[in-house]
């Protein structure tokens, strides 16, 4: 087996399959690995596997990712999770070898490459409040230079700073630092999304009392991203909840939401153009019982007439843009 250019179209006999697996290295390169994959093999065998048909450094750590829309979402796998088993889930036509554009292959990343270094361990930096001086250069340094490291979250006492990546950081929110950051005072790992919905989870259940998160911050910061992932971890917090189909029909009510008070602006392609206040209703258990959203402050003229340089709310556009009949409705 060798790296190839992703011409061929390799072969498989019945109890194994070759999976498509793109080595994301240093080097930008399209070369490919198509690696033979029985179903008894874990992440770390195929890991194996790939380095040594590559020719990669072995003494790296790496990490493999399942791609399997086009847009190119990427989900860490763990060690002893089986790819081809995921592979038999999905359309029979990725199955086989496939152009890389249409998704479905894996992702081969060296750890140490972006967000795999999320370190959970406590850094002087981690909460601007420990600054020798703050002022404003010292504290856009410290973001900037943690930035660089990969490190968006940041603590102000126990306020969360949130440096939108304006890109997927997929280990960033891998499953496992829900439940690492489970039951932690906040400040005693490094900073995340996720603490802030642990505590206010168990500050609920402590105190029996309701819980408020605020997010604020300019337009295209990260907003609404930040909530889809709170969301996410509120979800997933108690077990008693069945976390994926709430989950769903919350984050899923989001794009019909957006497609009436969403629009493209200077900032943000996908600017939400109103306010939204999220409940999470809670049994005294934790158990979540169900949600209501909340939408405030429309901007109601953008639905009929749009300022220079902007654009209308989105479903609007499409309207306008389609073929659509007004008088069939
Ligand atoms: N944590 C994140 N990880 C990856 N991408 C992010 C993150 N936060 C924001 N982004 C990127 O930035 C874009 C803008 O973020 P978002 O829509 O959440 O901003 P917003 O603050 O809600 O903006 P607005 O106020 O205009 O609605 C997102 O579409 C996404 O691509």
């Amino acid at each position: 087996m060798s790296a190839t250019d992703g011409a061929g179209t390799p072969e498989h006999d019945k109890d194994a399959r070759v999976v498509q697996i793109y080595p994301r290295l240093p080097l930008e390169t399209d070369a490919y690995c198509p690696l033979q994959v029985s179903i008894k093999d874990t992440v770390k065998t195929v890991i194996h596997n790939a380095v040594v048909t590559l020719d990669l450094d072995s003494s790296q750590s790496y990490s493999l990712l399942e791609v399997k829309e086009s847009s190119g979402e990427e989900t860490p796998l763990d060690d002893g999770d089986r790819p081809l088993v995921r592979v038999l889930r999905w359309p029979p036509e990725t199955q086989k070898w496939h152009p890389r554009s249409q998704g479905y292959y894996f992702v081969l990343q060296q750890s140490n490459n972006g967000a795999k270094q999320v370190a959970t361990s406590k850094e002087e930096s981690d909460d601007l409040c420990s600054l020798p001086s703050v002022t404003k250069e010292a504290v856009l340094e410290v973001l900037r230079q943690r930035f660089h490291k990969h490190k968006i979250y940041t603590y102000i006492s126990n306020i969360l700073v949130a440096v939108n990546p304006n890109r997927f950081l997929p280990l960033y929110y891998n499953p496992k630092y829900v439940k690492l950051y489970k039951n932690q005072p906040l400040g005693n790992l490094s900073p995340h999304i996720f603490a802030i919905a642990d505590v206010a989870f168990r500050t609920m259940l402590d105190r029996q009392a309701n819980q408020c998160i605020l997010i604020s911050g300019e337009s295209g910061s990260g907003k609404t991203e930040s909530s889809s992932y709170l969301i996410h971890c509120l979800t997933t917090l108690n077990p008693g909840t069945y976390a994926g189909g709430l989950e769903r029909a919350i984050l899923g009510a989001g794009p019909v939401l957006e497609a009436f008070g969403n629009a493209k602006t200077a900032e943000n392609n996908n600017s939400s153009r109103f306010g939204k206040f999220i409940q999470l209703i809670y049994l005294e258990s934790g158990v979540i019982r169900g949600a209501f959203v909340e939408k405030f402050l429309l901007e109601k003229n953008r639905l009929v007439s749009r300022a220079k340089n902007q654009r209308y709310a989105i479903l609007n556009l499409q309207i306008i843009n389609s073929d659509y009949d007004p008088n069939i409705v």
